[in-house]
C-alpha cells in the first residue's frame, strides 16, 4: 500500500486525550519562505504553506528530499532567519531572533578548535555569566551524559567525529534549552558511529525531556528516533506526509527489525525513491 494513503497519524480513540493547545510548544501555521530578487527568474520559493504542530517534549524527524528546505525550516524555527509569510509561534510568542531556548546542533560540529572539550560546552554557560564552579559542575555532568568523561581536557583536533559531535551535543545541551534543532547532525559520520549516536540521541533526549526537530535524509534514522516523522514535499517545501511511530521508549537496536520499523522505512524509502533520483 502506498505510504502517503497507509499511514496518516491516526485519530485517537474517542475519549482519549488529545493535544492541547497548551502541549503546543511550537506552533507553525502557512509559513512561506522566499529567497532573492525581484524578479520570478530569480526568486527561490523554498517553503510554501508548511503547517506543523510541535508538543512539548515530542521528537520531530524532518525527512525530505535534498532542497525541500528542511534547514530552512529549521533556521527559522531557530531564529536565524525570518519567514517571507505565515506565522511561527513558541508557547503562543512570536519567534523573530535566536534564543538560548532554542539551540542547534548542525552537522559540521561548529566547535571552536581553540577551546578544549569541557570549554567548548561550558562557552554558552559563561557567556551568560554563570560562576565558574556551576558552570564547570554543569558541563562535567552534560560531559558524563554523552559519554566523554576523560576527554575533557582534549582539543577538537584530537577527538573523533563522533566524539566531537558528542561534545556539540552537549554544549547544545548546556543552557538547558527546550527545543533541540539538529540539522543532518551525523551525516559527516560513518555508517557505525552514527547508528551508536542514534541510540545515543534517542537516550539523551527522552533523559533530557527536549523538544527535538532532527533534519535528516535517513529514512530508517528518522523512523529510530522519532515520535513522529514528519515528511516534506520537493521545492517548495511543505508537509506532505506525517507518520506516528508508536514504538516505545528508550529505543533499542532491536527495534530496528520490529515489522512496523521494517515495512514503515520500505513504504517510506518507495514513496520518496522517484524524488531522490530527481534530485541525484
Ligand atoms: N540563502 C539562500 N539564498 C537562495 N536560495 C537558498 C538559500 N538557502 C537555501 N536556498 C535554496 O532554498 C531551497 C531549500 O534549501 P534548504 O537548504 O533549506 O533545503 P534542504 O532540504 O535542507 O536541502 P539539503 O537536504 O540538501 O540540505 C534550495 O533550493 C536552496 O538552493
Amino acid at each position: 500500500m502506498a505510504a502517503n494513503t497507509a499511514r496518516k497519524t491516526p485519530a485517537p480513540p474517542p475519549g482519549a486525550p488529545q493535544a492541547q493547545p497548551a502541549d503546543i510548544q511550537i506552533d507553525i501555521r502557512n509559513l512561506g519562505k522566499v529567497y532573492g530578487g525581484t524578479s520570478s527568474d530569480n526568486m527561490v520559493v523554498a517553503l510554501d504553506g508548511v503547517d506543523l504542530r510541535i508538543r512539548r517534549g515530542e521528537f520531530i524527524s524532518l525527512l525530505g528530499p535534498s532542497g525541500c528546505g528542511k534547514s530552512t525550516l529549521l533556521g527559522i524555527v531557530a531564529g536565524f532567519q525570518s519567514a517571507s509569510s505565515g506565522t511561527l509561534l513558541q508557547n503562543g510568542r512570536p519567534i523573530v531572533r535566536p534564543d538560548p531556548s532554542r539551540t542547534v546542533v548542525f552537522q559540521d560540529y561548529a566547535l571552536f578548535g581553540w577551546m578544549t572539550v569541557q570549554q567548548n560546552v561550558e562557552f554558552g554557560l559563561k557567556a551568560k555569566g554563570m560562576a565558574k564552579k556551576q558552570r564547570a559542575e554543569i558541563a562535567r555532568s552534560l560531559i558524563d551524559m554523552v559519554r566523554l568523561t576523560g576527554f575533557e581536557e582534549k582539543y577538537p583536533h584530537q577527538i573523533s567525529g563522533g566524539m566531537k559531535q558528542r561534545a556539540a551535543i552537549a554544549r547544545a545541551l548546556a543552557p538547558d534549552p527546550d527545543i533541540l534543532l539538529m540539522d543532518e547532525p551525523f551525516g559527516a559520520l560513518d555508517a557505525q558511529t552514527r547508528v551508536l549516536l542514534q541510540e545515543e540521541i534517542a537516550r539523551i533526549s527522552s533523559e533530557a525531556g527536549k523538544t527535538v526537530i532532527f533534519v535528516t535524509h535517513g529514512i530508517d534514522e528518522a523512523v529510530f528516533l522519532a515520535d513522529r516523522v514528519v515528511v516534506m514535499s520537493p521545492r517548495p517545501g511543505r508537509v506532505r506526509e506525517e507518520v506516528a511511530v508508536p514504538l516505545p521508549r528508550p529505543r533499542t537496536a532491536e527495534m530496528r527489525s520490529d515489522p512496523w520499523f521494517v515495512s514503515t522505512v520500505n513504504d517510506l524509502w518507495e514513496t520518496l525513491k522517484p524524488e531522490w533520483q530527481k534530485g541525484e
